[in-house]
Protein backbone atom coordinates (compact mmCIF):
# COMPACT_ATOMS: atom_id res chain seq x y z
CA UNK A 1 0.00 0.00 0.00
CA UNK A 2 1.44 3.49 -0.74
CA UNK A 3 2.55 5.85 1.61
CA UNK A 4 -0.10 7.96 0.92
CA UNK A 5 -2.76 5.53 1.37
CA UNK A 6 -1.34 4.76 5.04
CA UNK A 7 -1.42 8.41 5.77
CA UNK A 8 -4.99 8.81 4.55
CA UNK A 9 -6.29 5.87 6.03
CA UNK A 10 -4.78 7.51 9.48
CA UNK A 11 -6.23 10.47 9.07
CA UNK A 12 -9.49 9.58 8.63
CA UNK A 13 -9.62 7.67 11.55
CA UNK A 14 -8.09 10.41 13.32
CA UNK A 15 -10.85 12.86 12.15
CA UNK A 16 -13.36 10.29 12.80
CA UNK A 17 -12.27 9.59 16.50
CA UNK A 18 -12.16 13.95 16.86
CA UNK A 19 -15.44 14.21 15.66
CA UNK A 20 -17.26 12.12 18.00
CA UNK A 21 -18.99 14.24 20.92
CA UNK A 22 -21.07 11.93 22.87
CA UNK A 23 -25.30 11.78 23.21
CA UNK A 24 -27.21 14.99 23.81
CA UNK A 25 -28.94 14.37 27.17
CA UNK A 26 -30.73 16.68 27.39
CA UNK A 27 -32.83 14.65 24.24
CA UNK A 28 -32.57 11.67 25.71
CA UNK A 29 -34.19 13.04 28.97
CA UNK A 30 -36.97 15.37 27.21
CA UNK A 31 -38.02 11.53 25.12
CA UNK A 32 -38.55 10.05 28.50
CA UNK A 33 -40.34 12.96 30.30
CA UNK A 34 -42.40 12.82 26.72
CA UNK A 35 -43.07 9.64 27.24
CA UNK A 36 -44.50 10.07 30.84
CA UNK A 37 -47.11 12.09 29.66
CA UNK A 38 -48.70 9.13 27.13
CA UNK A 39 -51.84 7.81 27.56
CA UNK A 40 -50.24 5.06 29.72
CA UNK A 41 -49.19 4.17 32.80
CA UNK A 42 -46.15 5.39 33.93
CA UNK A 43 -42.81 3.57 32.53
CA UNK A 44 -45.24 0.81 31.83
CA UNK A 45 -43.50 0.62 28.30
CA UNK A 46 -40.53 -0.38 30.00
CA UNK A 47 -37.18 -0.39 27.64
CA UNK A 48 -38.83 0.66 24.82
CA UNK A 49 -38.83 4.08 26.78
CA UNK A 50 -35.31 4.01 27.07
CA UNK A 51 -34.33 2.43 23.65
CA UNK A 52 -36.06 6.08 22.11
CA UNK A 53 -34.43 8.22 24.42
CA UNK A 54 -30.93 6.62 23.69
CA UNK A 55 -31.91 6.78 19.87
CA UNK A 56 -32.98 10.89 20.72
CA UNK A 57 -29.61 11.01 22.34
CA UNK A 58 -27.63 9.38 19.58
CA UNK A 59 -29.17 11.74 17.34
CA UNK A 60 -28.91 14.63 19.58
CA UNK A 61 -32.87 15.60 18.72
CA UNK A 62 -36.09 15.24 20.55
CA UNK A 63 -37.62 13.82 17.26
CA UNK A 64 -35.24 10.80 16.11
CA UNK A 65 -36.03 8.66 13.11
CA UNK A 66 -35.60 5.55 11.82
CA UNK A 67 -36.74 5.70 8.33
CA UNK A 68 -34.11 4.00 6.82
CA UNK A 69 -32.05 1.57 8.37
CA UNK A 70 -29.28 -0.57 6.56
CA UNK A 71 -27.98 -3.75 7.46
CA UNK A 72 -24.20 -3.92 6.95
CA UNK A 73 -22.41 -7.34 6.63
CA UNK A 74 -18.54 -7.11 6.50
CA UNK A 75 -17.17 -10.59 5.44
CA UNK A 76 -13.53 -11.76 5.16
CA UNK A 77 -11.46 -15.11 5.90
CA UNK A 78 -9.62 -15.74 9.15
CA UNK A 79 -6.37 -17.94 9.03
CA UNK A 80 -6.92 -19.56 12.04
CA UNK A 81 -10.10 -20.92 10.71
CA UNK A 82 -7.18 -23.73 9.23
CA UNK A 83 -6.26 -24.86 12.59
CA UNK A 84 -9.90 -26.76 13.10
CA UNK A 85 -11.50 -24.51 15.03
CA UNK A 86 -14.87 -24.20 13.30
CA UNK A 87 -17.54 -26.50 12.55
CA UNK A 88 -17.41 -26.20 9.02
CA UNK A 89 -14.70 -25.29 6.11
CA UNK A 90 -13.30 -22.04 5.57
CA UNK A 91 -15.04 -22.07 1.96
CA UNK A 92 -18.38 -21.92 3.33
CA UNK A 93 -17.65 -17.74 4.30
CA UNK A 94 -17.68 -17.06 0.29
CA UNK A 95 -20.63 -19.35 -0.62
CA UNK A 96 -22.40 -17.50 2.31
CA UNK A 97 -21.92 -14.18 0.58
CA UNK A 98 -23.59 -15.53 -2.69
CA UNK A 99 -26.51 -16.90 -0.07
CA UNK A 100 -26.64 -13.45 1.12
CA UNK A 101 -26.90 -11.82 -2.79
CA UNK A 102 -29.05 -14.40 -3.39
CA UNK A 103 -31.90 -13.35 -0.82
CA UNK A 104 -31.65 -17.37 0.72
CA UNK A 105 -29.56 -16.31 3.76
CA UNK A 106 -31.46 -15.91 7.07
CA UNK A 107 -30.01 -12.21 7.44
CA UNK A 108 -31.30 -11.39 3.21
CA UNK A 109 -35.37 -12.87 4.81
CA UNK A 110 -34.85 -10.82 8.14
CA UNK A 111 -33.49 -7.42 6.62
CA UNK A 112 -36.92 -8.22 4.08
CA UNK A 113 -39.07 -9.11 7.16
CA UNK A 114 -37.39 -5.45 8.79
CA UNK A 115 -37.94 -3.12 5.71
CA UNK A 116 -34.11 -2.65 5.87
CA UNK A 117 -31.64 -2.59 2.78
CA UNK A 118 -29.33 -5.18 3.45
CA UNK A 119 -25.55 -4.26 2.03
CA UNK A 120 -22.83 -6.72 1.99
CA UNK A 121 -18.91 -5.72 2.28
CA UNK A 122 -15.76 -8.13 1.43
CA UNK A 123 -12.97 -7.13 3.21
CA UNK A 124 -10.94 -9.94 2.16
CA UNK A 125 -12.38 -13.61 1.65
CA UNK A 126 -9.73 -15.97 0.49
CA UNK A 127 -11.68 -16.59 -2.94
CA UNK A 128 -14.43 -14.33 -3.98
CA UNK A 129 -17.85 -15.95 -5.17
CA UNK A 130 -18.57 -15.71 -8.54
CA UNK A 131 -21.53 -13.35 -8.90
CA UNK A 132 -24.25 -14.02 -11.37
CA UNK A 133 -27.92 -11.85 -12.07
CA UNK A 134 -29.44 -13.95 -9.81
CA UNK A 135 -27.76 -12.64 -7.13
CA UNK A 136 -28.94 -9.14 -6.94
CA UNK A 137 -31.16 -8.93 -3.86
CA UNK A 138 -27.79 -7.63 -2.17
CA UNK A 139 -24.89 -5.52 -3.42
CA UNK A 140 -21.60 -7.48 -2.43
CA UNK A 141 -18.75 -4.12 -2.25
CA UNK A 142 -15.59 -5.06 -2.76
CA UNK A 143 -13.29 -3.63 0.05
CA UNK A 144 -10.98 -6.38 -0.11
CA UNK A 145 -7.64 -5.51 2.05
CA UNK A 146 -6.20 -8.86 1.23
CA UNK A 147 -7.47 -12.47 0.65
CA UNK A 148 -7.85 -13.53 4.81
CA UNK A 149 -5.56 -12.70 7.35
CA UNK A 150 -2.52 -14.68 8.45
CA UNK A 151 -3.10 -17.94 11.29
CA UNK A 152 -2.58 -15.39 14.27
CA UNK A 153 -1.45 -18.41 16.29
CA UNK A 154 1.85 -18.41 13.99
CA UNK A 155 2.13 -14.84 13.78
CA UNK A 156 0.69 -11.53 13.22
CA UNK A 157 -2.80 -11.97 11.55
CA UNK A 158 -2.17 -8.94 9.30
CA UNK A 159 0.40 -5.53 9.44
CA UNK A 160 -0.67 -2.60 10.71
CA UNK A 161 -1.19 -0.47 7.90
CA UNK A 162 -3.79 -3.56 6.99
CA UNK A 163 -5.05 -3.12 10.46
CA UNK A 164 -5.77 0.62 9.65
CA UNK A 165 -7.18 -0.18 6.27
CA UNK A 166 -9.67 -2.17 7.49
CA UNK A 167 -11.03 0.09 10.22
CA UNK A 168 -10.55 3.08 7.86
CA UNK A 169 -12.73 0.97 5.63
CA UNK A 170 -15.35 0.59 8.01
CA UNK A 171 -15.27 4.08 8.68
CA UNK A 172 -16.28 5.15 4.95
CA UNK A 173 -18.58 2.14 4.72
CA UNK A 174 -20.52 4.00 7.67
CA UNK A 175 -19.90 7.70 5.88
CA UNK A 176 -21.28 6.47 2.51
CA UNK A 177 -24.37 5.17 4.23
CA UNK A 178 -24.93 8.09 6.01
CA UNK A 179 -24.41 9.90 2.93
CA UNK A 180 -27.04 7.85 1.02
CA UNK A 181 -29.98 8.48 4.15
CA UNK A 182 -29.23 5.57 6.09
CA UNK A 183 -30.31 6.82 9.95
CA UNK A 184 -29.44 3.41 11.37
CA UNK A 185 -27.14 1.03 11.16
CA UNK A 186 -27.46 -2.81 11.98
CA UNK A 187 -23.68 -4.10 12.70
CA UNK A 188 -23.39 -8.11 11.08
CA UNK A 189 -20.26 -10.48 9.58
CA UNK A 190 -19.66 -13.28 8.16
CA UNK A 191 -16.19 -15.42 8.44
CA UNK A 192 -15.47 -18.54 9.13
CA UNK A 193 -13.16 -19.04 12.35
CA UNK A 194 -14.69 -15.52 13.27
CA UNK A 195 -15.76 -16.44 17.01
CA UNK A 196 -12.28 -17.92 17.73
CA UNK A 197 -10.95 -14.90 16.83
CA UNK A 198 -13.93 -12.79 18.63
CA UNK A 199 -12.84 -14.81 21.77
CA UNK A 200 -8.82 -13.71 20.98
CA UNK A 201 -9.67 -10.30 21.38
CA UNK A 202 -12.38 -10.76 23.62
CA UNK A 203 -9.94 -12.42 26.15
CA UNK A 204 -6.96 -10.06 25.53
CA UNK A 205 -9.36 -6.74 25.97
CA UNK A 206 -11.05 -7.17 28.40
CA UNK A 207 -8.08 -9.73 30.21
CA UNK A 208 -10.58 -12.56 30.89
CA UNK A 209 -9.84 -16.18 31.39
CA UNK A 210 -9.65 -17.95 27.13
CA UNK A 211 -11.61 -20.93 29.06
CA UNK A 212 -14.66 -18.77 29.71
CA UNK A 213 -15.02 -16.85 27.00
CA UNK A 214 -14.81 -19.38 23.97
CA UNK A 215 -18.33 -20.66 22.99
CA UNK A 216 -19.59 -23.35 20.44
CA UNK A 217 -19.34 -20.82 17.37
CA UNK A 218 -20.87 -23.09 14.59
CA UNK A 219 -21.29 -25.69 16.92
CA UNK A 220 -17.91 -27.26 18.13
CA UNK A 221 -18.18 -29.59 21.26
CA UNK A 222 -16.14 -31.88 23.26
CA UNK A 223 -12.28 -32.34 22.31
CA UNK A 224 -13.09 -29.81 19.26
CA UNK A 225 -14.11 -27.39 22.05
CA UNK A 226 -10.97 -27.85 24.15
CA UNK A 227 -8.81 -27.87 20.89
CA UNK A 228 -10.50 -24.58 20.60
CA UNK A 229 -10.17 -23.07 23.91
CA UNK A 230 -5.90 -24.48 23.40
CA UNK A 231 -5.51 -22.40 19.90
CA UNK A 232 -6.89 -19.12 21.46
CA UNK A 233 -4.48 -19.75 24.38
CA UNK A 234 -1.63 -20.10 21.94
CA UNK A 235 -2.76 -16.90 20.34
CA UNK A 236 -2.42 -15.21 23.25
CA UNK A 237 0.96 -16.65 24.31
CA UNK A 238 2.31 -15.76 20.77
CA UNK A 239 1.77 -12.17 21.37
CA UNK A 240 2.13 -11.80 25.15
CA UNK A 241 4.00 -8.91 24.57
CA UNK A 242 1.42 -7.05 22.32
CA UNK A 243 -0.03 -4.32 24.48
CA UNK A 244 -0.83 -1.25 22.14
CA UNK A 245 -4.50 -1.75 20.68
CA UNK A 246 -3.73 -1.21 16.71
CA UNK A 247 -0.95 -4.02 17.48
CA UNK A 248 -3.28 -5.97 19.23
CA UNK A 249 -6.03 -6.23 16.52
CA UNK A 250 -3.13 -6.73 13.52
CA UNK A 251 -1.58 -9.19 15.48
CA UNK A 252 -5.33 -10.78 16.84
CA UNK A 253 -7.10 -10.55 13.37
CA UNK A 254 -9.78 -9.99 12.22
CA UNK A 255 -10.38 -7.97 8.66
CA UNK A 256 -14.09 -7.91 9.16
CA UNK A 257 -13.70 -7.22 12.81
CA UNK A 258 -11.42 -4.21 12.66
CA UNK A 259 -14.17 -3.06 9.63
CA UNK A 260 -16.72 -3.13 12.06
CA UNK A 261 -14.81 -1.21 14.82
CA UNK A 262 -14.37 1.19 11.93
CA UNK A 263 -18.34 1.34 11.21
CA UNK A 264 -18.79 1.94 14.88
CA UNK A 265 -16.81 4.49 15.17
CA UNK A 266 -17.99 6.23 11.81
CA UNK A 267 -21.54 5.80 12.84
CA UNK A 268 -20.48 7.79 16.26
CA UNK A 269 -19.11 10.32 14.51
CA UNK A 270 -22.27 10.87 12.52
CA UNK A 271 -24.56 10.42 15.36
CA UNK A 272 -26.14 6.74 13.94
CA UNK A 273 -27.09 4.47 15.99
CA UNK A 274 -24.71 1.10 15.68
CA UNK A 275 -27.31 -1.77 16.28
CA UNK A 276 -24.80 -4.23 17.35
CA UNK A 277 -25.72 -8.29 16.44
CA UNK A 278 -24.15 -10.80 18.48
CA UNK A 279 -20.55 -11.73 19.61
CA UNK A 280 -18.17 -11.06 17.13
CA UNK A 281 -20.05 -8.07 16.17
CA UNK A 282 -19.66 -7.09 19.13
CA UNK A 283 -15.86 -7.80 19.50
CA UNK A 284 -15.74 -5.01 16.72
CA UNK A 285 -17.69 -2.57 18.75
CA UNK A 286 -15.24 -3.45 22.19
CA UNK A 287 -12.28 -2.44 19.28
CA UNK A 288 -14.39 0.75 18.66
CA UNK A 289 -14.44 1.24 22.56
CA UNK A 290 -10.66 0.14 23.25
CA UNK A 291 -9.90 3.09 20.71
CA UNK A 292 -12.54 6.19 21.69
CA UNK A 293 -14.47 4.84 24.68
CA UNK A 294 -17.03 7.47 23.48
CA UNK A 295 -18.33 5.35 20.17
CA UNK A 296 -19.76 3.06 22.71
CA UNK A 297 -22.79 5.96 23.48
CA UNK A 298 -23.84 5.14 19.71
CA UNK A 299 -24.28 1.88 20.21
CA UNK A 300 -27.47 -0.21 20.98
CA UNK A 301 -27.26 -3.75 21.99
CA UNK A 302 -30.10 -5.85 20.01
CA UNK A 303 -29.53 -9.47 20.96
CA UNK A 304 -27.74 -11.70 23.71
CA UNK A 305 -25.93 -14.46 21.97
CA UNK A 306 -25.40 -17.63 23.79
CA UNK A 307 -21.69 -17.19 22.92
CA UNK A 308 -20.24 -16.93 26.58
CA UNK A 309 -18.24 -13.95 26.18
CA UNK A 310 -21.20 -11.46 24.37
CA UNK A 311 -22.66 -11.12 28.13
CA UNK A 312 -18.79 -10.11 28.89
CA UNK A 313 -18.32 -7.82 26.09
CA UNK A 314 -22.03 -6.15 26.73
CA UNK A 315 -21.52 -6.05 30.32
CA UNK A 316 -18.26 -4.10 29.69
CA UNK A 317 -19.77 -1.80 27.13
CA UNK A 318 -22.87 -0.85 29.39
CA UNK A 319 -25.37 -2.26 27.03
CA UNK A 320 -28.79 -3.98 27.87
CA UNK A 321 -29.82 -6.43 25.02
CA UNK A 322 -33.52 -5.88 23.80
CA UNK A 323 -33.69 -9.72 23.05
CA UNK A 324 -32.58 -12.83 24.31
CA UNK A 325 -33.45 -15.49 21.63
CA UNK A 326 -30.74 -17.86 21.97
CA UNK A 327 -29.52 -17.45 19.30
CA UNK A 328 -25.82 -18.06 17.68
CA UNK A 329 -25.65 -17.54 13.76
CA UNK A 330 -24.31 -13.91 12.96
CA UNK A 331 -25.00 -12.28 10.00
CA UNK A 332 -26.70 -9.23 11.28
CA UNK A 333 -29.45 -11.76 11.92
CA UNK A 334 -29.90 -10.74 15.61
CA UNK A 335 -29.73 -6.50 14.98
CA UNK A 336 -32.30 -7.17 11.99
CA UNK A 337 -34.97 -8.65 14.15
CA UNK A 338 -34.33 -5.74 16.52
CA UNK A 339 -34.56 -3.02 13.83
CA UNK A 340 -38.84 -3.21 14.32
CA UNK A 341 -38.58 -2.68 17.97
CA UNK A 342 -36.74 0.10 17.69
CA UNK A 343 -38.90 1.63 15.08
CA UNK A 344 -42.16 1.19 17.09
CA UNK A 345 -40.56 2.84 20.13
CA UNK A 346 -40.15 6.07 18.01
CA UNK A 347 -43.56 5.23 16.41
CA UNK A 348 -44.52 5.62 20.13
CA UNK A 349 -42.64 8.19 20.99
CA UNK A 350 -44.06 9.96 18.01
CA UNK A 351 -47.82 8.90 17.81
CA UNK A 352 -49.04 8.01 20.88
CA UNK A 353 -51.85 10.90 22.20
CA UNK A 354 -51.32 12.62 25.90
CA UNK A 355 -52.95 12.26 29.12
CA UNK A 356 -53.72 15.39 29.10
CA UNK A 357 -55.64 15.21 26.02
CA UNK A 358 -57.82 12.80 28.58
CA UNK A 359 -58.42 15.79 30.69
CA UNK A 360 -56.00 14.10 33.32
CA UNK A 361 -53.66 16.32 35.79
CA UNK A 362 -52.22 13.22 37.41
CA UNK A 363 -49.88 12.70 33.97
CA UNK A 364 -46.30 12.70 34.82
CA UNK A 365 -44.54 12.44 38.42
CA UNK A 366 -42.01 15.01 39.08
CA UNK A 367 -38.86 12.70 38.60
CA UNK A 368 -38.68 12.44 35.28
CA UNK A 369 -36.03 9.84 33.88
CA UNK A 370 -36.61 6.35 34.31
CA UNK A 371 -33.55 4.86 35.89
CA UNK A 372 -32.31 2.60 32.99
CA UNK A 373 -32.98 5.81 30.52
CA UNK A 374 -31.06 7.96 32.89
CA UNK A 375 -28.18 9.96 30.33
CA UNK A 376 -25.41 8.41 32.06
CA UNK A 377 -26.59 4.94 32.99
CA UNK A 378 -26.31 3.10 29.54
CA UNK A 379 -22.90 4.82 29.04
CA UNK A 380 -19.98 2.59 29.69
CA UNK A 381 -17.18 3.79 31.34
CA UNK A 382 -13.75 4.39 30.19
CA UNK A 383 -11.51 1.52 29.76
CA UNK A 384 -9.06 1.83 32.63
CA UNK A 385 -5.64 0.65 33.43
CA UNK A 386 -4.03 -1.41 31.14
CA UNK A 387 -4.77 -5.09 30.84
CA UNK A 388 -2.69 -7.09 28.79
CA UNK A 389 -2.72 -6.59 25.33
CA UNK A 390 -4.91 -3.58 25.72
CA UNK A 391 -2.86 -1.27 25.63
C1 LIG B 1 -23.70 -22.07 6.74
C2 LIG B 1 -23.25 -21.01 7.73
C3 LIG B 1 -23.88 -19.76 7.75
C4 LIG B 1 -23.48 -18.81 8.68
N1 LIG B 1 -23.91 -17.57 8.90
C5 LIG B 1 -23.22 -17.05 9.89
N2 LIG B 1 -22.33 -17.94 10.36
C6 LIG B 1 -21.49 -17.68 11.50
O1 LIG B 1 -20.54 -18.70 11.74
C7 LIG B 1 -19.19 -18.22 11.70
C8 LIG B 1 -18.53 -18.25 13.03
O2 LIG B 1 -18.49 -19.50 13.62
P1 LIG B 1 -17.14 -20.32 13.71
O3 LIG B 1 -16.16 -19.49 14.46
O4 LIG B 1 -17.52 -21.58 14.44
O5 LIG B 1 -16.70 -20.62 12.30
C9 LIG B 1 -19.26 -16.84 11.15
O6 LIG B 1 -19.04 -16.87 9.79
C10 LIG B 1 -20.64 -16.42 11.54
O7 LIG B 1 -21.16 -15.30 11.04
C11 LIG B 1 -22.45 -19.06 9.61
C12 LIG B 1 -21.81 -20.30 9.59
C13 LIG B 1 -22.20 -21.28 8.66
C14 LIG B 1 -21.51 -22.60 8.64
O1 LIG C 1 -22.95 -14.43 18.31
C1 LIG C 1 -22.45 -14.47 17.19
O2 LIG C 1 -22.17 -13.43 16.56
C2 LIG C 1 -22.14 -15.79 16.55
C3 LIG C 1 -22.16 -16.96 17.27
C4 LIG C 1 -21.84 -18.15 16.67
C5 LIG C 1 -21.52 -18.18 15.33
N1 LIG C 1 -21.51 -17.05 14.64
C6 LIG C 1 -21.81 -15.86 15.23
Amino acid sequence: MADTDQSADRALIERTIAAIEGPDHESSAAVARAFDGKVKPVRSLGQLEALAARVAGIQRTTTPRVDSPVVLVCAADHGIARTGVSAYPQEVTAQMLAAFAGGRAAVSILAHQADAQLVVADLGVVEPPQLHPTHAYAPVLDRRVRAGTDNSAEGPAMTRAEAEQAVATGIRLAEELVEGGADLIALGEMGIGSTTTASVLTSAILDRDPARVVGAGTGVEGEALAHKVEMVDAVLARHEDVEEPWDVLAAMGGLEIAALAGVALGCAAHRVPALLDGFISTAGALVAWRLAPAAADAMIAAHRSTEPGHSMQLQELGLTPLLDLQMRLGEASGAALAIPLVRSSLALLQDMGELADLGRDDAAPDDTAPDDVAPDAASPAAPDGAPPHGG
